[in-house]
């Protein structure tokens, strides 16, 4: 049976199914008819009850009994439908003169067939009444029960219930969900249905990868969203800069620049949002790892390297004293001991880990860390060893300097409040690639990477807004 997905996960690659135009509404319709066809395999007649809760699962069950010719359907609403899909499906139904019942109005004695369409992989806490009566019901009649996804009132990840439907046969989609096979005892048979999402949508990074890394609270308090110390700048003084205003632009709470006392004059004027820190000597070394491991003690993501050249002996000193880290540039020749993103361009790649850049490679250069390795091209390339994504978002306008700044400072910002260095490095790719081609729309290729992390803020607005 395919690798299972989680339901987050699956409901990344539902919006970016969408972003890459293969539609929910087709998605719906392939699910639904997908049970449609498990059940004509096995009947080809007799009385069905669908039971629909209010979400997209449901919406499948609308779609199943559409193609269930020759039947006699009753649909049973257990409250009101919320999602549009599954409106629009149920309006269908009503307009084809379906019999549609509210629960409370249903005498339910007796079906061949069961559709199970209450709840899916949005089944949240405990079964609330009137889902547990049904739930109750369904289980006490002789009929025949096909859920759809999952059992309704399983937790589809931990396989978890306290009262759930007791399925002869589970429909699934695209990937089993990983509940399915830890409580083989309620879905039954399990069928895992193609409903058309190509392989490759699988390993492009799209909006839902962002959303998988992204989040704010309303109630946030300062420093929730994440607090980053960037470390960086000598000899090139602008790189750290642009790491650390991107790490702000990126949604971080609070950003602290640590520079060699050297260049830390202009550091300190660059803008009043960061907090200026001075290292001891004109550049970083070994002299720098305690007061840079002291400093990082107050944040939960170090980003170091950017302006500096060949620190990676620094960098492992300081990978030891600090939980996740991300190393660019001077940074990436360091074996990082903590969980990392190491973020090299084409040469910097070949020239740290010795060999040809290319998916299989990025996969063993990710295997020898613990973290994720972001490799910067036209088609990005993020794995952490187990898993592989491409980033196409980004265009011929990012050569300009100092755009590889910006996507550490974006990762930084993304791997302080997402512990899983995979998604926080896709992420990044991804909102940062965006980011340019909103610059390339607005001024043509002639933009700078200061113009990029303007638009950070804007990208991840279109992002968040995206249904
Ligand atoms: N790519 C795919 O996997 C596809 C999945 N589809 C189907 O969509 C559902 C998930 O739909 P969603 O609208 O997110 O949620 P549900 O339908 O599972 O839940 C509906 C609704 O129920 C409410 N709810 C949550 N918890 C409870 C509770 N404890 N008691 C009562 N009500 C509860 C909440 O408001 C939910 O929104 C997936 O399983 C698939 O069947 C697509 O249709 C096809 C592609
Ligand atoms: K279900």
């Amino acid at each position: 049976m395919r690798e299972p997905i989680t339901s987050r996960e699956m409901g990344a690659l539902d919006l970016n199914c969408e972003y890459f135009g293969l539609s929910r509404l087709q998605l719906m319709e392939n699910a639904g008819k997908a049970v449609a066809d498990e059940i004509l395999k096995r009947f080809s007649g007799g009385k069905v009850v669908l039971f629909a809760g209010s979400g997209n699962n449901a919406g499948d069950g609308f779609v199943a009994v559409r193609f269930l010719k020759g039947f006699d359907v009753d649909v049973v609403l257990a409250r009101d439908v919320k999602s549009e899909l599954a409106r629009r499906n149920l309006d269908i139904l009503v307009k084809a003169g379906f019999s549609v019942f509210p629960w409370q109005d249903y005498d339910f004695d007796y079906a061949d067939i069961v559709i199970d369409g209450l709840l899916g992989t949005g089944f949240r806490g405990e079964l609330r009444r009137p889902y547990s009566d049904i739930v109750r019901a369904i289980n006490e009649s002789e009929s025949f029960v096909v859920s759809i996804d999952v059992p309704s009132g399983m937790n589809a990840d931990s396989g978890e219930y306290r009262e759930a439907v007791k399925a002869d046969l589970t429909v699934t989609f695209h990937r089993p969900k990983p509940g399915l096979s830890r409580s083989p005892e309620i879905a039954g048979e399990v069928v895992v249905a193609d409903i058309g999402i190509p392989e490759e949508f699988e390993k492009l990074a799209g909006p839902g990868d962002f959303r998988l890394a992204y989040r704010r609270f309303e109630d946030g308090h300062k420093g929730s969203h994440g607090k980053v110390l960037v470390v960086g700048g000598y000899p090139y003084v602008g790189a750290p800069f642009l790491a650390a205003y991107s790490t702000y632009k990126a949604g971080a709470d609070i950003v602290t620049l640590a520079v060699p006392e050297s260049v830390y004059p202009q550091v300190s004027s660059f803008s009043p949002e960061i907090i200026p820190r001075k290292l001891r000597g004109d550049e970083i070394t070994e002299k720098n790892v305690e007061e840079i491991t002291e400093l990082a003690r107050k944040h939960d993501v170090v980003v170091f390297g950017m302006g500096t050249v060949d620190k990676g002996d620094v960098a492992e000193e300081i990978s030891k004293g600090v939980e996740k880290i991300v190393l660019d540039a001077g940074g990436l020749t360091a074996t990082p001991h903590c969980r990392s993103i190491l973020t090299p361009h084409r040469q910097e790649f070949e020239r740290v880990f010795g060999y040809e850049a290319s998916e299989e490679s990025v996969l063993v250069a990710a295997n020898s860390i613990d973290g994720a390795v972001l490799l910067k091209g036209k088609r990005d390339i993020v794995s952490d060893g187990r898993r592989v994504k491409y980033n196409d978002t980004g265009n011929a306008g990012m050569t300009v300097g100092g755009t590889g700044d910006v996507l550490a400072g974006v990762a930084g910002a993304l791997f302080a409040i997402c512990d899983d260095p995979f998604h926080a490095a896709c992420a990044a790719a991804f909102i940062t690639g965006l980011a340019g081609d909103m610059c390339l729309e607005e001024k043509g290729y002639n933009f700078t990477a200061l113009d990029v992390a303007e638009k950070i803020p804007y990208a991840v607005k279109k992002v968040m807004e995206l249904k």
